[in-house]
């Protein structure tokens, strides 16, 4: 057979796999329809359902019989279930603007790219939208890898009755952004304080004359650069495309591996999913012991903790709160045991909310 003839075979059997491919897709959407159908006549307005598509996601990671990554394959079904969702319920999700940022990443990594993200100032304001309900949920930065705790998410908690309800892992890549095409005509650079930590070597070894400027967010920092001549921006390609400026350098992050973790936050948490987290916000007496105390219960229930973190409480009753993240819904009975425990033993304990651990 020739090339020719080869290629065009193979062709028309990508064809007719297109072709079913796109019948098996509207017929999912139909059968997504239908769902909203009957979710809707038996009064259920939750359209959204985290720990099914943690559920669907799971099984498509399980069950992907390559050549495609399981990466890869996640990602194709997560935006197939995005579009599905949208014709029953479109969502709108607030993040932390403006577009560009890596909380828009995220926010499109865990709901895909059918929904309408909202970018907006702040933290606080992000929390004050979800609350209101002119959002369904928002997306909020709350760990990274190099830098720890973005503590203005976890002091936010402390006053809200919000819940989580998600959290999405994103690799993140900083670059510098620039009008200018040499590190040579570079004063100052503009960044999220987190942002310029993180590329704190990078910095000194290569601009160590430039002034460091924080800013309300990387892409904020990209919009005022894409103004200034003879300044750069630490921020994404995402923002480098969005404020029309050039990459003067690329990876500049100190660790190749930095990584954030985002919380989904909503005005419930998620049912279980069959591999969830909870995360805590507790106080414990200040006295000797008190932390051991409120340890003691986890460990005797056989609960992990994946993280644990103190705040200053910053309400004058008590000196020091813990953001702790333990694995396992709270409705699970070794889970559920532990929190009754725990409530007897700490002076507060405040559920943030069970939610399915990140597939993506
Ligand atoms: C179809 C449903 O509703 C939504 C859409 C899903 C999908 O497309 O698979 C999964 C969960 C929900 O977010 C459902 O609840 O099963």
């Amino acid at each position: 057979m020739s090339q020719e003839a080869e290629l065009s075979h193979v062709r028309e059997r990508i064809d007719a796999i297109d072709h079913q491919l796109m019948d098996l897709i509207a017929e999912r959407a139909a059968c997504a329809r239908q769902v909203a159908l009957i979710k809707s006549k038996a009064g259920d307005h939750q359209f959204y359902r985290p720990e099914r598509e943690a559920q669907i996601l799971r099984r498509i990671k399980a069950e992907n019989p390559g050549p495609l990554d399981d990466e890869e394959m996640t990602r194709l079904f997560r935006e197939i279930m995005s579009a599905c969702l949208a014709l029953e319920q479109p969502l709108a999700v607030a993040y932390l603007g403006p577009a560009g940022t890596f909380t828009q990443t995220a926010a499109l990594k865990h709901f895909g790219h059918s929904v309408s993200t909202v970018p907006l100032g702040t933290i606080p304001e992000i929390f004050r939208e979800v609350e209101a309900g002119s959002v369904h949920f928002g997306v909020v930065p709350v760990e990274n890898s190099t830098e720890g705790v973005v503590s203005h998410t976890l002091d936010t908690f402390m006053t809200s009755p919000l819940f989580i309800c998600g959290e999405v892992c994103v690799r993140i890549h900083h670059h510098l952004l620039s009008l200018e095409s040499s590190l040579a005509s570079i004063h100052s650079v503009y960044s999220h304080q987190q942002s310029l930590a993180q590329c704190r070597g990078w910095l000194d070894q290569n601009l160590p004359h430039a002034e460091r400027v924080p800013v309300a967010s990387n892409a904020e920092a990209a919009r005022m650069v894409a103004e200034r001549p003879g300044t750069a921006a630490v921020a994404s390609d995402a923002a480098a495309e969005i404020y029309g400026l050039g990459l003067v350098a690329t990876r500049i992050e100190d660790e190749p591996d930095n990584t954030t973790r985002f919380l989904i936050i909503g005005r419930a948490d998620a049912p279980i999913s069959g591999h969830d987290k909870t995360s805590l916000l507790l106080a414990c007496r200040n006295e000797a012991g008190g932390l051991h105390a409120m340890l003691t219960p986890l460990a005797d229930h056989k609960i992990s903790m994946t993280r644990i973190e103190s705040r200053p409480s910053r309400r004058g009753v008590w000196d020091y709160v813990f953001f702790v993240d333990i694995i396992g819904h709270r409705e699970n009975p070794a889970v559920a045991a532990a929190l009754d425990h725990l409530r007897r033993e700490t002076l507060f304990l405040k559920v943030l909310g069970s939610y399915p651990e990140a597939v993506l």
